[in-house]
C-alpha cells in the first residue's frame, strides 16, 4: 500500500510541479522551462528568490519595491525568498521554509506557488471543485480578476499602500464587475494631493461620501483618511473641523465599523466551520483509532499467521530439501538404472546380434540340413529301390537256398540214417563193457575187503599211538616237574654302544648256572658274591638260545599246565629285550612271541587228535592299578586283580579276552591296544619301565577221540625295572620310587603265583614265589652297581 501511495504521491507531484511549470512559462517566458522540470531544476530556478519577487511583482506590480534582480548574495537571497513569503502571509496563503526550498521537498513550494495562481487567477488553475472555493480568496485579498495571467507590462498600475489589506471582505457581484474602475476611481477619489480634508470642496467631500465607491474604498485608504483628519485636527489644535469633514469621518469610520462588523461575523462563521470541522475529525481520528485498534488486532492475527505461514514455510522449505534430496537420489539413480538400461541395451543389442547371427547359422545349418535331408531322402530312396532289388535278390536267393535246404535235409537224413546204424553198434558194444565193469567190480570188492582188514590194524595201531602220546605227554611234564617246577635264568646283557667294557662286574660264568659278581666298591670278601641259577646265557647268547630251554613248557600249557615265565631286572638290563624282542621280525622275536609261535605250531601238529581255543588277555600294572592293554574301548578302564575267585577261572575277570588262531593274531591285537593306549594316555613312554605287563595265553583243548577237555595258562610277564634302593645313595624321589617298585614286586609275586595257581587265592605274604625269589635272588642282588641282569623265572604247575 505504502508503495502504491508513495507512487501515487509521486505522480500526484510530478502534476503538480508541471502544473506549475506550465503555469511559470506562460507568467515569465523568457524562462521558458522544460514541461518535464525536475524539482531540482525547479530548486535552481527559484533558490535565490529573484524569480519568486518577479513572480508576486508580477502578480500584484509593486508589491515588491526594491532592488532583486541580478547577483545576489546569500543574505540577499534569502533575503528575496522571506520578501515574497511575506507577500504570501500577508496574503494569508500556505508558505514554505527557506530551508525547505534550498534543500527540502519541493512539494510545500511548488504548493505555495500554484495557491498563489489559484489565488490571483483561479482560471488558471484546475477544474477541480477547490479552484471555486479560493475564488473568494482572490477576492479577499484585493487581487483583481484577469482573463488571462498577468504578465509583466499588464500592471495594474499602483497600488496605495494597505490597499490589498480588504482581507475577510467579501465582494458583491456589483464590486467584482467593477472592481479595476471603482479601484481607480476610489484612488482619484481618496487621494489627497495637497493641501488638507479641511480645504477640500464641499462637492468633494459629498462626492466621497455620496460615492458609492466608498464601499469599494479599501479599508486602508479609509482610515488613512480616518488618521489625516485627526492629525489635520491635532495640527489645528484648538481650530474646528468642519463639520463636512467630521461628516465625512464619520461616514468613514461607520464604513471601517461596517466592515468590521463583517469581519467579526466572517471571523464566527469560520470559527463555527472550523469547529465543525474540528469535530468532524475528532470523529474521524475516533473512527480512525478504532481503525488503527482493529487494525493492530489484524496485524497481531496476521503475524501470528505470518508465524505459522513462516513455520509452515520452514517446513516446506526442509521437505523441498528433502525432495531436493530424493530428487538427487533419484536422479542418481535414474543415472544409475540409466546406465544399467544402458548397458542392457548394449548386451540386448549384442545378444540380438547374436541371436541374429546364430538364427542366420541355424538357417544356413537348416538349408544345409534341408539339403542334406533332400539328399538323403534320395538316398534313401535310392536305397529303398537298392533294397527292393536285395529283397528281390534275396527271395531270388532264399528260393535257392530253400532248394538247397532240401537237399541238405535229405543228405541229413541219409546222416541219420547211417548214425542210427552207428548207435545200434555202440549198444552192442556198451553192453560188452558193462559186462567188463562187472567182472572189474568184482575184483576191487575183493581187493577193498583185503584192504579193511589191513585198516583195522591201522586203527588199532593209532589207538595204541593215542595211548602212546597221553604217555609221552605224561612222562614229559614229569621231565619238566623233575627239572623244578621254579626255574631261574640268567641272561647277561652285552655292553651297549659307548659303555665301558672294562667296568664289568662279572668275576665267572659257570656252565651249571653259577655267577660271580665283583663289587668295586666293596673289599675282601664283602667284595664277591656267587649266585646259583638253573642257567647264566652269557651276552652273546641268541634269543632263540634263550627260547629254547624254555620252549618244553610251552608245550606243557597244551596239555592243561599253567606256565608263568617273567623277566625280573634292573632298568635298562634287557627284560623287554628277552620277552618281547628289539622287534616284531621273526628273528627277533622274544620269549612271548616264540612261546606263542610254538603254542600254535603244536596245536597244528596235533589238530588230527585235539582241538584247541587259544584266546589272550593282556594287562599292565602300573602304580598299582590294573589296565587291559588289549581293550578296544580307548577310555582304557582300570581293572580290579585281586579277586581272584571268579567261576571261569580269570585272575583279572575284568581283561578282555581275544580269540587267537595264530601269532600274527595276537601281534595285531597288541598293535591296536598300543595304538588305542596311545590315545588314552599320554604318559605311556613314561610309564613303560616303570609298570608291569602281563600277556596270559589262555588254552582250552578238546581230546576229540574220547571228548576229554583241558585248561592250561601261560604268563608271559615283563616287570618294572627295579632300581637300587641304598639309602645311601638313593635319595629323595629316586628312593620313593625304587622302594615302590620293590615292594610291587613283591606284592607282584603273589599275583603271578595267584596267576599261575589258575583260580586259588593265596595269601599276600610268605607266598612261595616270593620265597622262591628271594631264595634264589635276595635283596643283596639289588644293591650291586655296574652290571645288569635279567632274571628269567619260569612256574611250572598243573591245574
Ligand atoms: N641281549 C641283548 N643283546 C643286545 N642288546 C640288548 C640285549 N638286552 C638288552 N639290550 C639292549 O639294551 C637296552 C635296554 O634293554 P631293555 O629295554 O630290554 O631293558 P629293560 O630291562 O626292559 O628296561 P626297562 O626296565 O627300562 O624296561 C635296549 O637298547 C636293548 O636293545
Amino acid at each position: 500500500m505504502g508503495s502504491v501511495d508513495g507512487e501515487v504521491d509521486g505522480i500526484h507531484s510530478a502534476n503538480r510541479r508541471a502544473e506549475l511549470v506550465k503555469w511559470l512559462n506562460a507568467l515569465l517566458p523568457e524562462f521558458n522551462l522544460p514541461s518535464d522540470s525536475s524539482d531540482e531544476e525547479l530548486r535552481e530556478l527559484l533558490s535565490d528568490g529573484v524569480v519568486l519577487c518577479r513572480i508576486a511583482n508580477t502578480l500584484i506590480p509593486g508589491v515588491l519595491e526594491g532592488s532583486w534582480g541580478g547577483y545576489a548574495s546569500l543574505d540577499q537571497r534569502s533575503g528575496n525568498v522571506k520578501k515574497f513569503l511575506s507577500v504570501v502571509a500577508d496574503m494569508g496563503l500556505p508558505g514554505f521554509s527557506v530551508t525547505e526550498l534550498n534543500e527540502g521537498p519541493m512539494s510545500s513550494v511548488v504548493e505555495c506557488l500554484l495557491v498563489l495562481r489559484d489565488s490571483v487567477d483561479p482560471r488558471l488553475g484546475d477544474d477541480s471543485p477547490a479552484d471555486v472555493a479560493k475564488t473568494p480568496l482572490r477576492k479577499q485579498w484585493g487581487v483583481p480578476e484577469m482573463d488571462r495571467p498577468q504578465v509583466p507590462g499588464a500592471a495594474l498600475g499602483k497600488r496605495f499602500p494597505g490597499e490589498d489589506m480588504r482581507n475577510g471582505v467579501p465582494e458583491s457581484k456589483a464590486h467584482k464587475k467593477t472592481s479595476v474602475f471603482s479601484g481607480q476611481k476610489f484612488r482619484e477619489v481618496f487621494q489627497l494631493k495637497r493641501g488638507s480634508y479641511s480645504d477640500l470642496p464641499a462637492s468633494k467631500i459629498s462626492e466621497m461620501m455620496h460615492s458609492s465607491s466608498l464601499d469599494n474604498a479599501p479599508t486602508q485608504s479609509l482610515i488613512s483618511v480616518v488618521n489625516g483628519i485627526l492629525d489635520e485636527s491635532i495640527e489645528r489644535k484648538k481650530g474646528e473641523i468642519p463639520h463636512r469633514v467630521v461628516y465625512l469621518l464619520r461616514k468613514v469610520v461607520q464604513e471601517i465599523e461596517r466592515r468590521l462588523c463583517i469581519q467579526a461575523e466572517h471571523i464566527r462563521s469560520q470559527n463555527i466551520i472550523i469547529k465543525t470541522r474540528e469535530e468532524k475529525y475528532c470523529s474521524k481520528i475516533k473512527a480512525l483509532e478504532i481503525l488503527v485498534n482493529g487494525t493492530n488486532e489484524e496485524n497481531k492475527m496476521a503475524t501470528n499467521r505470518l508465524q505459522i505461514l513462516k513455520d509452515e514455510k520452514s517446513k516446506i522449505e526442509e521437505r523441498r530439501k528433502v525432495s531436493e534430496q530424493d530428487v538427487h537420489r533419484l536422479m542418481k539413480e535414474k543415472e544409475h538404472s540409466e546406465n544399467i538400461i544402458e548397458s542392457l541395451k548394449k548386451d540386448m543389442e549384442a545378444m540380438n546380434r547374436m541371436h541374429k547371427e546364430q538364427l542366420e547359422q541355424i538357417e544356413r545349418k537348416a538349408k544345409q540340413m534341408e539339403e542334406q535331408f533332400t539328399t538323403k531322402v534320395k538316398e534313401v530312396e535310392y536305397l529303398l529301390l537298392q533294397s527292393n532289388k536285395k529283397v528281390e535278390e534275396v527271395e531270388a536267393a532264399s528260393k535257392l537256398k530253400s532248394q538247397l535246404w532240401d537237399k541238405k535235409e535229405h543228405t541229413f537224413q541219409s546222416y541219420m540214417d547211417n548214425q542210427h546204424l552207428y548207435i545200434k553198434d555202440i549198444r552192442i558194444s556198451s553192453r560188452s563193457i558193462k559186462n567188463d565193469m562187472y567182472a572189474l567190480q568184482m575184483k576191487w570188492r575183493d581187493e577193498i575187503s583185503n584192504l579193511g582188514s589191513g585198516l583195522k590194524c591201522l586203527v588199532d595201531a593209532a589207538e595204541n599211538y593215542h595211548k602212546v602220546l597221553a604217555e609221552n605227554q605224561k612222562l614229559f611234564n614229569e621231565v619238566q616237574e623233575l627239572k623244578g617246577n621254579i626255574r631261574v635264568y640268567c641272561r647277561v646283557r652285552p655292553f651297549l654302544p659307548g659303555q665301558d667294557k672294562k667296568s664289568t662286574t662279572i668275576d665267572y660264568m659257570g656252565e651249571n648256572g653259577e655267577l660271580l659278581i665283583t663289587n668295586p666298591f666293596k673289599q675282601g670278601k664283602d667284595g664277591h658274591r656267587m649266585f646259583k641259577f638253573n642257567k647264566v646265557f652269557n651276552p652273546f647268547a641268541s634269543q632263540a638260545e634263550v627260547f629254547s630251554d624254555i620252549q618244553p613248557l610251552v608245550r606243557s600249557v597244551l596239555d592243561g599246565f599253567n606256565v608263568c615265565i617273567f623277566a625280573y631286572g634292573q632298568t635298562g638290563s634287557g627284560k623287554t629285550y628277552t620277552m618281547s624282542g628289539p622287534s616284531t621280525s621273526k628273528q627277533d622275536w622274544g620269549v612271548n612271541f616264540r612261546a606263542l609261535n610254538d603254542l600254535f605250531d603244536i596245536s597244528l601238529s596235533r589238530r588230527n587228535a585235539f582241538s584247541y581255543e587259544v584266546g589272550v588277555q593282556m594287562v599292565e600294572i602300573y602304580n598299582e592299578q590294573v589296565r587291559d592293554l588289549l581293550s578296544n574301548d580307548i577310555a582304557q578302564r582300570r581293572l580290579g586283580i585281586w579277586s581272584t575267585s571268579q567261576p571261569n577261572g580269570l585272575v583279572v575277570p575284568d581283561a578282555s579276552l581275544h580269540p587267537v588262531k595264530s601269532t600274527s593274531d595276537v601281534l595285531d591285537l597288541m598293535e591296536i591296544g598300543q595304538a588305542n593306549r596311545a590315545v588314552g594316555s599320554t604318559a605311556l613312554n613314561e610309564r613303560s619301565s616303570r609298570s608291569h605287563s602281563i600277556l596270559t595265553v589262555h588254552v582250552r583243548g578238546l581230546d576229540l577221540k574220547n571228548g576229554s577237555t583241558s585248561r592250561g595258562c601261560l604268563h608271559l610277564i615283563d616287570l618294572a625295572g627295579s632300581e637300587r634302593v641304598e639309602k645311601s645313595e638313593v635319595t629323595g624321589d629316586r628312593l620313593k620310587e625304587a622302594q615302590y617298585i620293590n615292594k610291587s614286586l613283591s606284592a607282584l609275586g603273589d599275583v603271578i603265583f595267584a596267576l599261575a595257581q589258575k583260580s586259588a587265592h593265596v595269601p599276600y605274604r610268605n607266598s612261595k614265589l616270593t620265597q622262591v625269589l628271594q631264595s634264589s635272588l635276595g635283596n643283596q642282588l639289588l644293591h650291586f652297581l655296574g652290571q645288569v641282569f635279567t632274571y628269567s623265572y619260569v612256574s611250572h604247575h598243573r591245574c
